[in-house]
């Protein structure tokens, strides 16, 4: 859980010197980028009911995701003194009662303990503080000695915090903490008190989405690695169902006291199927040391198998069952862990792609098949899991390796990339919240699925940490590129563009090829255009549609209406600096799709792949009011550095659309210019085309020729 409940004292480290200047909109601003940057990466917010009518601002300008817990302040800041024992009161006109009218989940009330008064010490006893002061006492073994004295800690669940001490501190007693039998932690502003002074907005906000959810997550790994699940205090086990006339919190005690003994750290143990704590574990665990995937969660439970978060972010190593110190602090290769269902056109490329990434690592793909399609995945070496639990004998029986169900595969990833069939896909969005994994969505999907659809050179920002994206299709992934272009430096009034797609994919061209004929689509605009929209609002865009029989690609043809003149050699540069966009020359011999793909092929792309938007260079025109434009969409390919970038905004990887696409790219070998250039960059108006418009030289008005 995290914790951005705290008043006075963020006052005051905002401005030392003058703390009551700092004006409650700044407070709340910063306590917005908090929430917004480590919601996500927390189970549960702890927010105060102050500033603003924070708590409320958060919920209502979206910052607290809808799935995450809401945790509300009940107590006054300040703390009545009694003979050195603080009372706590309640805030004036607030109170426990109603909290969870504003839609919080629980209400926080602290209460303040003082070693040394043996009534204090037993209220502490009961509700829980780490036995030594972090700023007092740094020393690891002390501090342990402490923790496991007898009575040190509570029977009833809890957790630990902590207040402003260097990072290094709560990194280390959560550890402690842990394997003495808390159940989580409380993040507070060790996690992120380098961007208390006067940091502007943007780095704020880069700090926090990098740093500070890197903290947050370092630390919920070793809280999932060696804590002890709430349910396990109940009697609860994952998986074994427990009749019997006592009801739970009967047998649970009045205060929680615990069911049966139960050893926990140094070697938690979790089991498959288990919540957050074991999740967490599983997906932290990464592989044996022969190279295979790590399937049981409780084999995942084993430290010498924590991820390289709780190993590396800390100077910590894991060894004999608990995480030692090592000398010299290292850095996080933090890899964000990756899953893709649906291992189909989409998702087998999606599958080479995360794997070509430094950053990710691609832990298993999820089909229902078990022809040669995912036999192939099998040859790749990656792990392969049932999407449907009833389809696993069945992929078994052909031959397939299979590690597990789709709800083990989830329990061991962050973000799963789904690429099933278009509606199959939105089925799937309960079991992806109920693992509390991010997902995204491919463009078959509604853009209400994620609430957000998502192009990397257009939005990738307003994807950073979010639970759910769409990745838009083909067709749209490519007008957005295009019209945002143009719309982007404030150049494009008006997009109408016509699409001719192909009839369907090359590998199920016998199943539903369609010869001979051309098939205009009756829904105008179709849905590209409108799609378009949710992508770049405000963008005036209206599409036309139809099929042919071939199955290489799209062919768009689009027109834009330009809020001033644009001529051909302005177009061009702009298209050269557009990321994803390459321009192909008719007078080269690329002068139809086919042509384009077998250069594909001749360049040794994979499976003669296009990312890139192919922009006829010689057909490019303008009119003084419109610019004109003729381009190739590779249906099967252009979305896939989408879904990478997408994977890194979610997860928060990295902060800068630019720095993704360009990570991106260089990985997948996308260019601006797929062959050097052998002649002038552009056909001239007379060079062997008719005399026209083609360059803003020679307007055509209506009537001429
Ligand atoms: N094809 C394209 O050019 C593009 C497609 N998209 C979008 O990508 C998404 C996927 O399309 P595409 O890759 O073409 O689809 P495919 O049909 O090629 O691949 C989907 C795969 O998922 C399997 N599958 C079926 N049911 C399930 C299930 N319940 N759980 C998991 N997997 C299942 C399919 O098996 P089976 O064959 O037995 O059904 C198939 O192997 C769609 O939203 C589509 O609109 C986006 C851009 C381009
Ligand atoms: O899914 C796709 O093709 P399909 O719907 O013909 O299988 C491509 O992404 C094209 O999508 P669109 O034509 O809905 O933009």
């Amino acid at each position: 859980m995290t914790a951005l409940d705290h008043r006075g004292s963020r006052q005051r480290m905002i401005d030392s010197q003058h703390p009551e200047a700092v004006v409650a909109a700044r407070l709340t601003g910063y306590k917005l980028d908090l929430n917004r940057a480590l919601a996500p990466v927390s189970s549960t917010v702890l927010l105060d009911p102050v500033y603003g009518d924070r708590a409320a601002q958060d919920i209502a300008s979206g910052a607290l995701p809808r799935d995450k817990g809401l945790l509300v302040g009940a107590q006054a800041t300040k703390y009545n003194d009694d003979h050195g024992t603080r009372h706590t009161e309640f805030l004036p006109g607030w109170s426990v009662q109603r909290v969870p009218r504003m839609g919080a989940d629980a209400a926080k009330l602290l209460v303040s303990s003082r070693p040394g008064r043996e009534d204090a010490a037993a209220l502490q006893r009961e509700v829980a503080e780490f036995p030594t002061d972090p700023r007092f006492e740094q020393d690891e073994g002390r501090m342990r000695e402490a923790s496991s004295a007898p009575h040190a800690l509570p029977s009833a669940p809890w957790i630990l915090l902590w207040g402003g001490v260097p990072f290094e501190v709560p990194a280390c007693q959560v550890q402690i903490a842990a394997q003495d039998g808390a159940s989580g932690f409380l993040a507070r502003r060790a996690a992120w008190q380098e961007t208390m002074g006067a940091w502007d907005g943007r780095a704020r906000q880069h700090w926090l989405g990098t740093v500070g959810t890197g903290r947050v997550r370092q630390l919920a790994d070793l809280a999932g690695a060696f804590g002890r699940p709430s349910w396990r205090r109940w009697g609860a086990e994952p998986g074994r169902h427990v009749s019997g006339d006592e009801p739970w919190y009967a047998r649970s005690g009045a205060k929680g006291a615990e069911v049966g003994p139960e050893p926990v750290a140094p070697h938690a143990r979790h089991t498959s199927g288990a919540p957050a704590a074991a999740r967490q574990v599983a997906r932290t665990s990464g592989r044996t040391q022969t190279g295979n995937p790590v399937f049981s969660a409780a084999s995942a439970a084993r430290p010498g198998q924590l991820g390289p978060a709780a190993q590396a972010g800390f100077g910590w190593h894991a060894t004999s069952g608990i995480l030692e110190r090592e000398d010299s602090m290292t850095v996080s290769t933090g890899k964000v862990r990756v899953a893709v269902n649906g291992y189909g056109v989409i998702g087998k490329r999606v599958a080479d792609a995360v794997s070509a990434q430094d950053d990710m690592e691609l832990v298993g793909v999820a089909d229902v098949v078990s022809d040669y399609r995912i036999r192939v995945a099998v040859e790749r070496g990656y792990p392969v899991y049932a999407s449907v639990p009833e389809r696993s004998g069945e992929m078994q029986a052909a031959g397939v390796p299979v590690a597990g169900t789709l709800q083990e595969l989830l329990a061991q990833v962050e973000v799963v990339v789904d690429c099933a069939p278009k509606k199959v896909a939105a089925a799937n969005q309960a079991a992806y919240r109920a693992a509390g994994v991010k997902a995204i969505w491919q463009g078959g999907e509604k853009h209400e699925l994620a609430g957000y659809s998502f192009v990397a050179q257009v939005n990738y920002a307003g994807a950073l940490n979010r639970d759910s994206a769409r990745v838009v299709s083909c067709n749209t992934t490519a007008l957005s590129r295009i019209s945002h272009a143009l719309h982007g430096r404030g150049l494009a009034r008006r997009v109408r563009a016509v699409l001719m797609r192909r009839a369907t994919d090359p590998w199920e061209s016998h199943r539903n090829g369609m010869i001979n004929t051309a098939i205009p689509e009756t829904k105008v605009p179709s849905h590209q255009g409108p799609d378009a929209q949710t992508v770049i609002p405000g963008l005036d865009i209206t599409t036309l549609a139809g099929a042919g029989p071939y199955n290489l690609s799209h062919l768009h043809f689009a027109m834009i209406e330009t809020t001033r003149p644009v001529d051909v050699d302005e177009l061009r540069a702009i298209l050269l600096d557009t990321p994803r966009v390459a321009l192909v020359r008719a007078a080269d011999g690329l002068e139809a799709l086919n042509s384009v793909m077998e250069l594909m092929r001749d360049l040794r792309r994979p499976r003669g792949d296009m990312w890139e938007v192919a922009v006829w260079e010689d057909a490019l025109a303008s009119d003084g009011r419109e610019v004109y434009l003729t381009f190739q969409v590779h249906n099967e390919a252009i979305v896939i550095p989408e879904n990478v970038d997408c994977i890194r905004a979610l997860s928060g990887l990295e902060p800068d659309a630019a720095v993704s696409i360009a990570k991106t790219d260089a990985s997948l070998g996308i260019t601006r210019h797929f062959l050097p250039s052998t002649r002038p960059p552009h056909v001239t108006p007379g060079e062997g085309t008719p005399a026209g418009f083609k360059g803003a030289e020679e307007p055509t008005a209506p009537g001429d020729g």
